[in-house]
């Protein structure tokens, strides 16, 4: 063995040579054995057991390289052995069965192709004096987070962008990836032209921090959908599965795929995250903290991972906090930031080098990934920080670059690449059609209202008790005539629930809708319109589920009138107050995040509360005022209600619960809170006006917040 592989081999356990396989225990026995019959008569053994334990990938290929020059055999024989070892293993040897698992996540170390994924051109990415400013507000003035920087992402790389907490490692990859363009001057090259954001974007993908997974679908489920979004048509449906069980396999999720995607642990989200991008093929991924919060097995999960893809000609730019020694050697470029600026760009091996040429020499013993976040972080001054900057050029120098001969010029780039295969391609972002889309939205909005306990089950439950509690509370008020005071509160009471509850499960649970949608709309599953469109339809029928068991219980229990026509009246305003409430709901949702939205919901609502004419009667407020009484769909509402219940020439009321009923004629107590009772369309019509105008106002604020984040 050379002396690389004999001197990591000391980490593990004494090297076992060529001695005879008979001798050894374990995985290495089952290992070595295999490789035997299939002809590898000298197999270090020991090594698979290391495998099996660690999950070295560059130790086992050393190792490999090794068997197979020890016995004069293809790489790809050795390949095939161990791979058809790996089942075989599996089947007999129990006790190793979790190990042998994770050898089999790591199957993609001897199989170096997906072979359900076509090969693109790699991806060269160079940028060029990138500033990136934000406003800061009124009379804030400005300010500049990345300060004229440069670089080189080579193709078929994995790049890790690192610095310390604010140093602008996400911004970089917001701006890289197209994700912020305000604000950004300054040149993104891609295969040495300029940066075409429609085309870059259908060739690259965009993973978030945080896991932006739908939770509650399967893994499968949300592999399916994806797949159905990103490929369209353009693959025959068995292909598709072909295309869904290689990345879930090879991704290590396959025996998670019926799991509810929610109850992943941080790792496997991650990995779904991935699987998820991964569907499209794309050529350019971008990644934002891909390993924070995962323990050090699931870091070098994922970035093993990574560098698997990087491997097979894909572009892979993550950012990337403070990495253990061991996980920085797996990047192949490391681009260090501080302030915004380039502290580094070069090979993980040649940091120490460079760091002893700006004489800041790395301590001995001491992980150059912390000695340089630390020197980033100024805790040896900010001097060094502009020393490196200066020597570093911003990110101009190559110098320090894996292999700077290669790395060519733009020009150079332009002539390798030619022009057809950027070329401004005009066709739509997406890759269905929008009505395939709307589909595929209503399709998984479906199964998810199906299954969410919140917006669905407690809903109806909250609909069951309150119309229960009412009932209870109001019984037989709707034809006393003595009560006509306490059933006109009660229709007050039903107007608030059915446009707050609606609102305020909107205001609540949009945001994490929003997240999602953020980041499926950048990443270009659906169109935003599609999206909208999906989100109405999909509220209907709950809203009908609920809306009808709320009205007949209460209509009947507080004993109102029992004719048809008032009872459709009833339901009907119901009804639109419930939408009326969702789209205010929206509104707020898709503008505001759940703590202030929760605040100003209920906030913005008590004016149309005054004015619906239920505190002050509507003849009351004051002329200059009265504006109010015009724009509050509460007031709608209510004299729908009243109309319906009160209006269309009601007969006489009973007055079978007190001597004198002061109310008995209907038209006295409407005439007392002037209302009219026959305004029924007029109120319909308005509510239906304040639903469209509302959910259009969302529509717009919705597609604000999206460019605005960008
Ligand atoms: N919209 C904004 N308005 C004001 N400051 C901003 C804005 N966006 C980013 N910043 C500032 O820019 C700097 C860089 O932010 P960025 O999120 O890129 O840092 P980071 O290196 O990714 O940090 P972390 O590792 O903590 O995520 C921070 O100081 C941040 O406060």
């Amino acid at each position: 063995m050379s002396s690389t592989s004999q001197k990591h081999l000391n980490f593990v356990a004494e090297p076992m040579g060529d001695k005879p396989v008979s001798d050894l225990a374990g995985v290495g026995d089952v290992l070595g054995k295999r490789l035997v019959e299939a002809g590898f008569d000298k197999a270090y053994t020991v090594l698979g057991q290391y495998l099996v334990l660690k999950k070295d990938s560059e130790l086992f290929k050393e190792w490999m390289k090794e068997v197979c020059q020890a016995n004069s055999k293809q790489a790809s024989d050795c390949y095939q052995c161990l791979n058809d070892w790996c089942d075989e293993y599996k089947s007999t040897i129990q006790l190793y069965e979790s190990e042998c698992t994770s050898v089999e996540k790591e199957r993609w170390l001897f199989d170096p192709q997906f072979s359900n994924l076509p090969s693109r051109d790699p991806i060269d990415l160079q940028f060029k004096d990138v500033t990136y400013t934000v406003n800061m507000g009124f009379r804030k003035g400005r300010k500049e987070i990345l300060h004229q920087i440069n670089g080189k992402f080579p193709g078929s790389q994995l790049t890790a962008i690192m610095g310390p907490s604010g140093a602008g490692k996400s911004t970089l990859l917001d701006v890289l990836s197209g994700y912020r363009k305000t604000g950004v001057t300054g040149n993104v090259y891609v295969n040495g032209r300029n940066r075409n954001l429609d085309t870059f974007r259908k060739m690259s993908c965009y993973i978030t921090q945080d896991d932006r997974i739908h939770a509650l679908l399967t893994v499968l489920e949300n592999m399916r959908i994806a797949s159905d979004f990103k490929l369209g048509n353009q693959l025959k449906p068995h292909e598709k599965e072909a295309r869904i069980e290689e990345i879930l396999t090879v991704l290590g999720l396959y025996e998670h795929q019926m799991t509810m995607s929610g109850r992943l642990s941080g790792g496997q989200k991650k990995r779904l995250s991935i699987a998820l991008e991964l569907i499209s093929n794309p050529t350019v991924m971008f990644l934002d903290e891909p390993t924070t919060g995962l323990d050090s097995h699931s870091c070098t999960q994922v970035v093993n991972l990574l560098r698997f893809l990087a491997n097979q000609g894909r572009t892979i730019i993550c950012t990337i906090h403070q990495p253990s020694a061991k996980l920085f050697q797996e990047f192949d470029e490391v681009y260090v930031l501080a302030q915004g600026k380039c502290l580094y760009q070069g090979s993980t091996d040649k940091i120490v080098p460079y760091l002893q040429s700006v004489e800041l020499p790395c301590p001995m013993y001491h992980n150059p990934a912390d000695y340089i976040i630390e020197l980033a972080c100024a805790e040896y001054g900010t001097d060094k920080i502009d020393l490196m900057v200066r020597s570093m050029e911003n990110g101009e120098c190559i110098r320090w670059l894996k292999d700077p001969s290669l790395v060519m010029s733009l020009e150079e780039l332009r002539k390798i690449y030619p022009l057809s295969t950027n070329a401004k391609d005009d066709s739509s972002l997406e890759a269905t059609s929008p009505l395939s889309q709307l589909k595929i939205l209503m399709k998984r909005g479906f199964v998810k209202t199906k299954r969410d306990t919140t917006l669905t089950h407690l809903r109806i439950g909250v609909n069951v008790f309150l119309a229960l509690v009412l009932g209870c509370l109001f019984v037989k008020a709707g034809n006393e005539g003595s009560r006509v005071v306490d059933n006109y509160n009660l229709l007050f009471a039903i107007l608030i629930h059915q446009s707050m509850t609606t609102m305020m499960l909107t205001v609540l649970t949009f945001p994490t809708e929003l997240s999602i949608l953020l980041k499926e709309h950048f990443n270009r599953w659906y169109s935003l319109k599609m999206y909208y469109a999906s989100v109405t339809l999909l509220s209907i029928p709950i809203s009908v589920v609920c809306c009808t068991i709320f009205t007949i219980t209460i209509y009947i229990m507080s004993g109102q009138p029992m004719e048809w026509s008032r009872f459709g009246m009833f339901f009907a305003i119901s009804l639109m107050m419930d939408f009326v409430g969702q789209s205010t709901g929206l509104m707020v949702g898709a503008w505001f995040d759940v703590v202030n939205g929760t605040f100003l919901a209920p906030t913005l609502s008590i004016p149309m509360m005054m004015f619906a004419g239920f505190g002050v009667t509507l003849r009351d407020i004051p002329n200059y005022l009265r504006w109010g009484t015009y724009i509050s769909y509460m007031r709608y509402g209510l004299e729908g209600y009243v109309g319906a219940i009160y209006g269309e020439g009601r007969a006489t009321l009973e007055c079978d619960e007190a001597p004198y009923c002061h109310y008995r004629y209907p038209s006295k107590f409407l005439s007392e809170i002037s209302m009219r009772g026959d305004q029924f369309w007029y109120d319909l019509n308005a509510l239906i006006i304040n639903f469209v105008f509302f959910r259009i106002c969302a529509y717009f604020l919705l597609r604000w917040k999206v460019i605005a984040v960008r």
